[in-house]
């Protein structure tokens, strides 16, 4: 096959290739045929099940922000961001600048979408190599449970990227719509940046830079009803891999769960607020000042939800690691390794969700465990020894011991 260019004159072969995920049953469709099954593949172990006992009535204390005073320097807003990254690395952002209108347009484009016929949406469906398009992600394996859910993932930025053959043409809108608030949530992500890198000893533009070149990916989710949400996932635990993720989500059904603690806190919509998490990157890089919180989405039995994540994300070939400001300096109090980006993201695209097991890729060796493991700590005695001795002719002998040792 020849290659091709597409709308942005881009080789299609030259978008970097971030992973796939097997293809699974439509979710939407299978609600729509039979409203009460629930087939096993979405049956999660009792130990596993939302828990209402695990529900936290804390919901109104998820800080929110207001940007137009943090826009303009005010010191308690940034102090509560501070406050809101490391305690619960969730928050709630209003004064965004984004209209009420757009935010509303966004929500009527996606409807128009996910009410098509399944051919039609079909039309977008993933392709078996790529995580962009029409489909589900994080399905590694015919094993696994799956989320009650079904997914449309399109890179927004940087353009050049994009890959037109995913982006819905009808609703007829639904590209300018879309272009137009993925651009106002690229704003806001610089905007939240910019305070993230004051809090982290830097000037406003210090995270940006960080950035080289800003890649943002959005994911609308649908949530179909379900039977039994006592049973299911939307979408199962997991922290997500970008450095802030900006979600627009349904003013009027819940479903976003928080960890805090050992409770799940529901995420009560503020009406036309955004909701920002900080994520894996940020992490990494204040060294763990800041939390990715592990999240998790919950069904119910009467409405479906839609819900936009904007990944804010650095460039492929970016390192992270925690910056030395973060650690005065002293290299043995990091708790991360330094990592290209891109090789963080792929290696946890090829894995099922499981809460944030995926970001031990950056961990440093656990220092507890190292303390367990310190020989000054063990009283050993030598059980044996191979030893090899070579000469090498002249008299000069050199020796290579392995010695074993039992506690
Ligand atoms: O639907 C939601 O509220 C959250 C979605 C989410 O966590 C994600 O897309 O990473
Ligand atoms: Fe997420």
């Amino acid at each position: 096959m020849g290659l091709t260019l597409d709308d942005n004159n881009t080789l299609e072969n030259e978008i970097p290739s971030w992973g796939s995920s097997l293809p699974v049953q439509n979710v939407q469709e299978m609600v729509k045929s039979d409203p009460s099954n629930v087939p096993e593949k979405y049956i999660r172990s009792s130990e596993e099940r939302p828990d209402d006992a695990n529900i936290s009535p804390l919901s109104s204390q998820i800080p929110v922000i207001d940007m137009s005073l943090l826009s303009n320097g005010n010191k308690d807003e940034l102090n509560k961001l501070d406050f809101a990254c490391k305690e619960w690395g969730f928050f709630q952002v209003i004064n965004h600048g984004v209209t009420e209108e757009m935010l509303q347009k966004t929500k009527e484009a996606a409807d128009g979408f996910f009410e098509l016929p399944l051919e039609e949406k079909n039309e977008y469906d993933m392709s078996p190599d790529d995580i962009q398009g029409y489909g589900h992600a994080y399905v590694v394996s015919e094993e696994q449970k799956l989320d009650w859910s079904d997914i449309l993932v399109l890179l927004i930025y940087p353009e050049r990227f994009r890959k037109p053959k995913f982006w819905p043409t009808t609703p007829a809108n639904f590209k300018t719509i879309i272009e137009a608030y993925s651009a106002e949530v690229g704003r806001v992500g610089v905007e939240l940046l910019a305070a993230v890198s004051l809090l982290m000893g830097m000037e406003r533009g210090g995270m940006i830079s960080h950035h080289k070149e800003v890649m943002q990916a959005l994911r609308v989710n649908y949530y179909p009803p379900c039977s039994r949400p006592d049973q299911v996932f939307g979408f199962s635990p997991h922290s997500d891999t970008s450095s802030l993720t900006i979600l627009l989500q349904d003013f009027h059904v819940t479903g976003l769960q928080i960890r805090h603690a050992t409770n799940w806190v529901p995420v009560k919509p503020v009406p036309n607020a955004l909701v920002v998490n900080v994520g894996d990157v940020i992490e990494i890089l204040s060294n763990g000042k800041y939390k990715s919180i592990e999240h998790r989405v919950v069904t119910n039995v009467i409405k479906a939800r839609i819900s936009f994540a904007s990944f804010i994300c650095p460039a492929d070939d970016v390192e992270i690691g925690p910056l030395d400001q973060m650690v005065d300096g002293h290299e043995d109090l990091k708790i991360y390794r330094k990592v290209r980006y891109g090789d963080y993201l792929r290696s946890s695209i090829k894995r099922q969700h499981q809460g944030k097991a995926h970001i031990e890729f950056a961990k440093l060796e656990d220092e507890n465990e190292s303390e367990l493991f310190d020989s000054s700590s063990i009283e050993a005695i030598r059980v044996g020894t191979l030893g090899i001795i070579l000469s090498d002719g002249r008299g000069i002998l050199q020796g290579i011991g392995i010695s074993w040792f039992h506690k």
